[in-house]
């Protein structure tokens, strides 16, 4: 399946047929080229990867000949708004942003069903993710990562009692990455210690065969402590237990992902906090890999707020390192994220990235003073929680007494740590001492199998007992389609069907057809009643639902900021919206050879009292691809200069055109000047002689010729389309 860039994807087609989808490769993929010199348009680029075929660059790339640079870290984004097939347009949007990690998560607001079916160990629940779900993401992706031109790696979680299917449902269907921790069961999910750790054994196993990277859970405790910093002692001692776990089960080192979050974050001084912090645990864990996170745990609904934190966090993964950069919308303090929000966070870590490449060339940690201190005292801290863990009897003693996520620094501890016996919780007492004759003819299972009673030959390769298992022969999984007849995508999709087959369509913040629209106002009102009036206004737009998603006071009685979402239904037909033609722009020989017949005169100037001068350069000064790059005469009399005295300069010096350059808008004066030249001119005599054109960043051409004026210019206005205006008005006025 082929994408266009000019045409959206068909979930049809992704959905058709998924039964006999087989992924293209197994294992994870890190970007190539990764921290290469190389040259992008004017800029040698000291860290960044092989650039996109095609992507989206940032907004300020076009003054940089649009290059998009390419950190070297993997650049994670989650996305599970529940509907699997609306996700996999915002997966497309995202990996143009630059995200070649996409993680599915949380297909509703919790994470996890875990129970176990009556009567039997067998787990079910976990993550609510159907191996449709997997293979109509995962096809999609295969489609995206040709578009966008690198490897996309798709991710999920084992966790909970079904992890070991799950990690086999994964296996079977080429995911690329997943978390498993089995701390995260026991101390987040109640699950059965001894249990977690059996049936993380085997699901690790299953993730090494499929060379898959492996997340921990680490930064739960972050998550979760009370006071985060406190609990780094006991991050560096999470990860140590799950990576060692992992290697013993036979992971490969450079599979597995330490998962780290910068604790803090302001207004606490969270660099001088969370630096240390971050160079040590990489000492430790030197052999490891990275995968940094953005902090999410002081994330309120300013997402100006998290962007901050968040490039404070980019800053630390530059300046120590990160393998995996994990993104997460800035208004996961407000909601489950948006469309906008995900792209957001993706575009915020690839700007900070590419603005910082290199940084480390001139700027070094001082590895002595405060920060050497900190390292060793954190260091320290560890080692000792791991030896008392050793001393009161190991890890599962150690969470039956309560060490972990304790609000305490440790060695301090305050007593009110989560706490698990080990012969509780989902799943206790399901673990059971293999008989002698037992047999598992299975690939990647953990621990004894007792093959060899039945053919020795055959230990490292049970499976050819069966003529091989289901990683060997895929045509033995079973394929199961949506069983529930009233929820699953047909459905779904039915419900939009006209906003997908129309020339409908509806603002959506999340899914298709959701209506949502998101406003920002400021109201001369304290923070409560400016809530409430802002609730009043949206329903006078005639929004439905409104909601206040963000409020900021800007002074408890002069103003507030209000963020308002609401809802539309009604749906805009695009057959009937008149949308003007672009203006067309004539070739520069075109225009050349039109000024070479007939010599163009113009004068130009900043009116007013405004002393902004950039924009009309950009328009006229040859360098810049202005207009006298065409041959154009142009007479440039600066800043702050009164109308009547330009209107003078164009009678006196016989000019053609007139350029005024209006960037203040403070109570409409630019178009009141504009008003006032084009006035002048009549009055003078030489309107109908002279082409009267404005610009500024705040000018609409609707409005610009309302006040007179043959053509307003607004912001991003480049010299080629005011030099085919020029012509082309000209050969009309010589016509008429
Ligand atoms: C080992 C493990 N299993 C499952 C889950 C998901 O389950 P919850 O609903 O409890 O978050 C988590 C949590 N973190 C994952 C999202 C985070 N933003 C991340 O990128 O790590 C986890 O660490």
């Amino acid at each position: 399946m082929e994408l266009k860039r000019n045409e959206k994807l068909d979930i049809e087609e992704i959905l058709n047929d998924l039964e006999h989808y087989r992924p293209r490769r197994r294992g994870w993929h890190w970007r190539d080229g990764a921290n290469e010199k190389r040259q992008m348009g004017k800029f040698e680029f000291y860290e960044t990867s092989d650039p996109l075929k095609q992507s989206q660059p940032l907004p300020a790339a076009k003054y940089f000949s649009n290059i998009d640079p390419q950190p070297s870290p993997v650049i994670t984004t989650e996305i599970a708004s529940g509907r699997f097939e609306d996700d996999i347009r915002r997966m497309r949007m995202a990996a143009w942003h630059g995200a070649d990690h996409l993680m599915v998560i949380r297909t509703a607001g919790q994470s996890h069903f875990d129970g176990l079916i009556e009567g039997t160990p067998q787990g079910v629940g976990g993550i609510p993710i159907t191996r449709k779900q997997v293979r109509a993401q995962r096809k999609a992706i295969d489609a995206i990562e040709d578009e966008v031109g690198r490897p996309i790696n798709y991710h999920s979680y084992v966790s909970g009692v079904a992890g070991p299917e799950i990690a086999v449902m994964f296996a079977e269907e080429g995911v690329n990455g997943a978390h498993q921790d089995p701390q995260y069961n026991v101390l987040y999910r109640n699950i059965n210690m001894v249990r977690s750790f059996v049936d993380a054994a085997e699901a690790k196993s299953v993730m090494a065969w499929a060379d898959m990277a492996q997340i921990d859970g680490a930064h739960n405790a972050n998550a979760t402590a009370r006071e985060a910093w406190k609990v780094m002692p006991e991050l560096m001692v999470q990860h140590a237990i799950n990576s060692i776990f992992s290697v013993k089960v036979g992971m490969k080192k450079e599979n597995i992902c330490l998962s780290t979050v910068p604790p803090t974050a302001p207004p606490a001084p969270c660099m001088r906090i969370d630096l240390p912090y971050a160079v040590a645990l990489r000492e430790l864990f030197r052999e490891y890999r990275m995968r940094a996170q953005q902090n999410t745990k002081y994330m309120e609904s300013s997402t100006r707020e998290a962007t901050v934190t968040h490039v404070l966090n980019l800053l630390i993964s530059e300046l120590t390192s990160a393998d995996i950069q994990s993104t997460i919308t800035p208004d996961e303090g407000r909601n489950v994220p948006w469309h906008i929000y995900n792209i957001e966070a993706v575009d915020t870590a690839k700007q900070a990235f590419t603005g910082m490449d290199g940084l480390k060339e001139m700027v070094e940690i001082k590895r002595d003073g405060e920060l050497g201190t900190k390292v060793r005292e954190l260091k320290e801290r560890a080692v000792l929680f791991m030896e008392e863990i050793l001393e009161v009897g190991g890890y599962f003693k150690a969470v039956e007494e309560g060490f972990f996520v304790d609000s305490g620094q440790y060695p301090e501890r305050n007593g009110d740590g989560i706490i698990r016996k080990s012969d509780a919780g989902v799943g206790v007492g399901t673990v059971y001492e293999r008989d002698e004759d037992y047999m598992a003819p299975v690939t990647a299972h953990f621990g004894y199998n007792n093959v060899q009673q039945y053919d020795p030959s055959l230990v490292d390769d049970p499976a050819k007992l069966i003529g091989g298992g289901t990683f060997e022969d895929p045509s033995k999984i079973i394929y199961i389609d949506e069983l529930d007849d009233t929820d699953n995508v047909n459905v779904r999709l039915k419900e939009v069907e006209e906003l997908r087959k129309s020339s409908k369509i509806k603002p959506e913040m999340e899914w298709m057809g959701d209506g949502i629209v998101h406003t920002t106002m400021f109201l001369p009102t304290d923070e409560r009643t400016a809530e409430f009036a802002a609730i009043e206004i949206g329903k006078k737009l005639g929004l439905v639902d409104v909601e206040v998603i963000h409020k900021e006071i800007m002074q408890e009685a002069e103003g507030t900021r209000v963020e308002i979402k609401g809802r539309v239904d009604f749906t805009i037909d695009l057959d009937k919206l008149v949308i003007p033609p672009k203006p067309e722009i004539m070739t520069e020989d075109e225009i050349r050879n039109d000024i070479k017949a007939h010599p163009m005169k113009i004068v130009a100037a900043t009116v007013g009292e405004d002393e902004h001068s950039v924009g009309l350069r950009e328009i006229i000064d040859i360098k810049h691809g202005g207009i006298e790059k065409y041959g154009i005469e142009c007479h440039m009399l600066g800043t702050s200069v009164p109308v009547e005295k330009l209107v003078d300069a164009a009678i006196e010096l016989k000019a053609d055109a007139i350029l005024a350059s209006a960037i203040i808008s403070h109570d409409d004066i630019n178009y009141k000047n504009m008003q006032k030249l084009n006035e002048i001119a009549i009055e003078k005599g030489i309107r109908d002689k002279v082409i009267v054109i404005a610009g500024g960043t705040q000018v609409s051409n609707e409005l610009a010729v309302k006040t007179g004026v043959d053509a307003g210019f607004g912001r991003g206005t480049k010299g080629e389309q005011v030099a085919t205006f020029l012509v082309k008005k000209r050969r009309e006025m010589h016509a008429s």
